[in-house]
């Protein structure tokens, strides 16, 4: 399997990281218009292939000729926030970027599985469908995989236990208006507040809860610039199910038509990851209030989507 990373900043620096570790991966190409950054990311990872497990991908720091027939090309390029900003200030340029690399990208790799990260990650997704012929089930935004890997920690800290035995989704959209659909939520089968009344816990506080997944990302960024383990293990992840043609059901942004009352937006929803890509959108029954807050999201979506002349 072939993958290209497009933008090889701290995340997309991250992300090869864990791709050269992936035995399903045979070779790596990475793209950014700072082509020594690129170069030198390469050849330290090149230096760290005779001790690990991987089986020697071939390693290229390249431009776009060089990811011909990528089977997975991800997106990382663009503008980072500075202090104080929300990822949505980056709508207008980084939807630039975007217009600038998709029809090269597409180009070289039209059968590829195109996975966006730069933000605000589910407009510039939207800027990516709308500027090449890459079908809705191949083209997805990282959207609100990372929230989730927040929230199901945040929640799993709450309750003394691990993470992977929590199952819960944020939904709507990665920024301020993602929500956590709490009927759909559970601790080891049982749904949060029963888990916690049977079990001895105090009550969980789902607005303290919520609040504090959205933080956290902020959080951290103003502490050190940047997010990048977190996203780097959620594209990961992402890239696992479709290597190994998993199905499995990963919070994603998708182009929805006709679901969950909307239409031509993408969002994130639970959906089955493989081979091809995003295989299915799940469906959902929301509580009344639930269905309201992914309308705000898909509201907010929409301001955004203006801004990038979408
Ligand atoms: N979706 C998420 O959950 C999530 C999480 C973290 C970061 N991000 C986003 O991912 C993007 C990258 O973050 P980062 O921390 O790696 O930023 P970074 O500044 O470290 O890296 C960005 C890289 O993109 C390159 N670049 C810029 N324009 C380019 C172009 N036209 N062609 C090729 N390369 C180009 C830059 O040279 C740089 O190396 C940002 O938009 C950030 O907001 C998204």
């Amino acid at each position: 399997m072939k993958v290209s990373v497009i933008g090889m900043g701290a995340v997309g620096t991250e992300l090869v990281g864990y791709l050269v570790n992936l035995s399903e991966v045979s070779e790596i190409v990475a793209v950014d218009k700072a082509r020594e950054k690129a170069e030198a990311e390469i050849w330290d990872y090149s230096h760290t292939t005779s001790f690990i497990y991987a089986k020697n991908p071939l390693l290229v720091a390249g431009d776009y000729p060089e990811t011909e027939g990528s089977d997975i090309v991800v997106i990382t390029a663009g503008a980072q926030l500075q202090r104080g900003q929300t990822r949505d200030t980056l709508v207008e340029i980084n939807a630039e970027v975007i217009r600038d690399i998709i029809g090269r990208v597409e180009r070289y790799s039209p059968q590829a599985i195109v996975l966006i990260v730069t933000n605000p990650v589910d407009v510039i997704a939207q800027v990516a469908l709308r500027h090449s012929s890459y079908p809705r089930t191949r083209l997805m935004s990282a959207g609100t995989i990372v929230d989730s890997a927040r929230f199901m920690r945040i929640l799993s800290d709450h309750l003394k236990i691990d993470p992977k035995n929590i199952f819960g989704y944020v939904l709507g959209d990665h920024s301020a208006t993602g929500f956590i659909p709490w009927s759909i939520c559970n601790v080891c089968g049982l749904d949060v507040d029963t888990y916690c009344r049977l079990n001895g816990e105090v009550p969980i506080d789902k607005a303290a809860v919520r609040q504090a997944v959205l933080d956290v990302g902020l959080d951290i960024f103003n502490r050190k610039g940047n997010t990048n383990h977190a996203i780097a293990a959620s594209v990961f992840r992402i890239i696992r199910a479709v290597a190994s043609n998993e199905h499995s059901v990963l919070p994603v942004g998708v182009l929805l038509k006709d679901q969950y009352e909307v239409d031509d937006v993408v969002m994130s929803v639970p959906c089955v990851i493989g081979r091809d890509g995003v295989q299915k959108i799940l469906n959902y029954q929301f509580t009344r209030q639930e269905q309201h807050e992914f309308l705000a999201s898909e509201a907010h979506l929409r301001k955004l989507l203006a801004l990038a002349g979408v």
